[in-house]
């Protein structure tokens, strides 16, 4: 698949398989595409060449409802600009699922309690959308997107504004999931620990993709992000980098 914009090709030629319930970090240096993938699997932007398939089938001109029925695309920059509640806000992740007569019903209730409870958001659920924290804001939106009981959900740096608690907690709970995950992510730790395979990208390219062991070598570290890194094991036998510098 391809993905051009600008009259520049931004993701060129990645050839990508995730298999049902398979966790998968996308990783790669500022201005690599992961974003721009996750868009084009997101069915926000159409390929310029390939396509892009859920299951068997390509996703070229399904509505935006059959896709969210499908999955659940928590971008980056995913700032709502919204008097909402907490709670509702969540409850938008019902909305592929309701016909336009029926507001929310039981069942769309306990989905909503049960995605705010796994996000750690029970006692801000009346709390309005501005005055809570970027972290608050962050793990409601990945609440609203657990509310959309997707087959897959796609994170864009999911964790930039969680503290490190929220981080651990919100890895284990994606990978802990019967659902398919890709989840692009700057911390390679975290990554490495987290994810049953690593996608690496670099200038729109796919230029390692496996294992943490075998995608995160100090090579590689060097050649993609520019830096001087030895990769290895903490303490707890967690995987760890040590960064020197820049190259
Ligand atoms: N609509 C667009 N028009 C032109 N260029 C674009 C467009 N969208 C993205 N780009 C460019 O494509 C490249 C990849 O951007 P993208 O946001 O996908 O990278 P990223 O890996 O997610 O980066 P970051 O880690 O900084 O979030 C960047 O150079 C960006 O400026």
């Amino acid at each position: 698949m391809a993905w051009a914009a600008g009259g520049r090709t931004i993701i060129t030629g990645v050839d990508l398989d995730v298999a049902p319930g398979e966790t998968v970090g996308l990783i790669g240096p500022n201005g690599s595409g992961k974003s721009s993938l996750l868009r084009c699997l997101a069915g926000l932007r159409a390929p310029s060449a390939g396509t892009v398939r859920h299951g068997d089938e390509d996703i070229a001109g399904w509505s935006a409802r059959r896709i969210a029925r499908r999955l659940a695309f928590v971008e980056q920059t995913a700032d709502s600009d919204t008097d909402l509640r907490v709670a509702d806000v969540v409850a938008l992740g019902r909305t592929p699922f309701r016909d336009r007569w029926r507001g929310v019903d039981r069942t769309d209730r306990a989905i909503v309690d049960a995605a705010l409870d796994r996000l750690d958001l029970t006692e801000l659920r009346h709390r309005r959308w501005a005055t809570l924290s970027g972290g608050e804001r962050q793990r409601a939106h990945i609440a609203r997107a657990l509310a959309q009981r997707p087959h897959a959900i796609l994170l864009d740096e999911p964790t930039n504004h969680l503290d490190v608690r929220h981080q651990l907690e919100l890895m284990a709970l994606l990978t802990g999931t019967d659902q398919t995950v890709l989840v692009a992510l700057h911390d390679l730790a975290l990554a490495a620990r987290f994810c049953d395979r690593l996608v690496l990208l670099h200038r729109g390219a796919l230029v390692a993709d496996g294992t943490a062991d075998e995608v995160l070598t100090s090579a590689r570290l060097r050649e993609v992000y520019e830096i001087d890194a030895e990769v290895g094991r903490d303490a707890l036998g967690h995987p760890a980098i040590a960064y020197r510098g820049v190259t």
